[in-house]
């Protein structure tokens, strides 16, 4: 296995309160792997330390061999951590295609060097994105007028303009339905299998987590419990004590 990440003993604590206490674990290329927990679990609070938003108290993120540990969050999206949020944030008088174009010139850098001429420049490489995580026959829209599961979809082909190495996605589903979270999460695990790309990610809905993730970890109270496959972890006696007994939450027809 080829690691992407790795965290080593990653602590946060605010005021004295040990919201983050010591978490090591990997996430290896091509891998989805899932993070979940009960709410103040402390799953929002890793992602920001592994984003650059939050600075750890103590421990060490690396990211293909390289400490980021502290880093700007700008100089770590430039290392290639992509990040989708759970509300989009997308320019709503613009096309879809355009909102994509404004992307792909951002990583280009390009963003402030060209007139009414940048409109023509990345379209077809827009388009591509869009064929990937199929919108392209939304292309043309208004983001205004879409759907919430569309804009979450134009969100992914967003985070994926800068070719991330590794894509932190934060409850991506959350405030969908049920049918459209399994088809969101279904392209991202076809984009992780066709590009090779990384994504960690957080969800609540354990129907999206056990369907498609290969490895899931389980914090609580700050301290990782359990991080294993999907068998491993439906069947780990401190991961069904925190989630209450587990029946309902882990059904039997999820994959293992
Ligand atoms: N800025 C802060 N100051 C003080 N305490 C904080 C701060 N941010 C988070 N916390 C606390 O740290 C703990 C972990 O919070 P965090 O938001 O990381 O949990 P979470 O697992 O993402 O929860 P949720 O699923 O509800 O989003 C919680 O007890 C929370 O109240």
């Amino acid at each position: 296995m080829t690691e992407i990440l790795r965290v080593e003993n990653l602590r946060k604590s605010y005021s004295g309160f040990l919201a983050v206490g010591g978490v090591s674990f990997s996430v290896a290329k091509g891998e989805l792997k899932a993070l979940i927990g009960p709410n103040g679990a402390g799953k929002s609070t890793c992602f920001n330390m592994l984003m650059g938003q939050l600075k750890p108290t103590a421990g060490k993120v690396f990211l293909d061999g390289e400490d980021i540990t502290g880093r700007k969050p700008r100089d770590i999206w430039r290392k290639g951590v992509g990040r989708t949020f759970q509300i989009t944030g997308t320019y709503q008088s613009m096309t879809v295609v355009e909102n994509v174009q404004m992307a792909l010139m951002s990583h280009h850098r390009r963003i402030f060097s060209l007139g009414p001429r940048a409109w023509k420049i990345y379209r077809d490489e827009a388009m591509s994105l869009l064929e990937t995580v199929a919108m392209k026959n939304q292309a043309d829209r208004p983001c205004s007028i879409l759907a919430y599961g569309d804009l979450k979809r134009l969100e992914l082909a967003i985070a994926l303009c800068h070719k991330p190495r590794l894509l932190l996605m934060d409850e991506p589903t959350a405030g969908m339905a049920p049918s459209a979270r399994i088809e969101l999460m279904q392209l991202t695990a076809d984009i992780v299998r066709d590009q090779g790309v990384s994504v960690l990610f957080t969800e609540h809905d354990m129907d999206v987590v056990f369907a498609h993730s290969h490895h899931i970890m389980v914090l609580n109270r700050g301290e990782l419990i359990a991080d294993g496959n999907a068998a491993q972890v439906r069947n780990d006696p401190r991961v069904q004590e925190v989630y209450l007994g587990g029946g309902t939450l882990f059904k039997e027809n999820s994959h293992a």
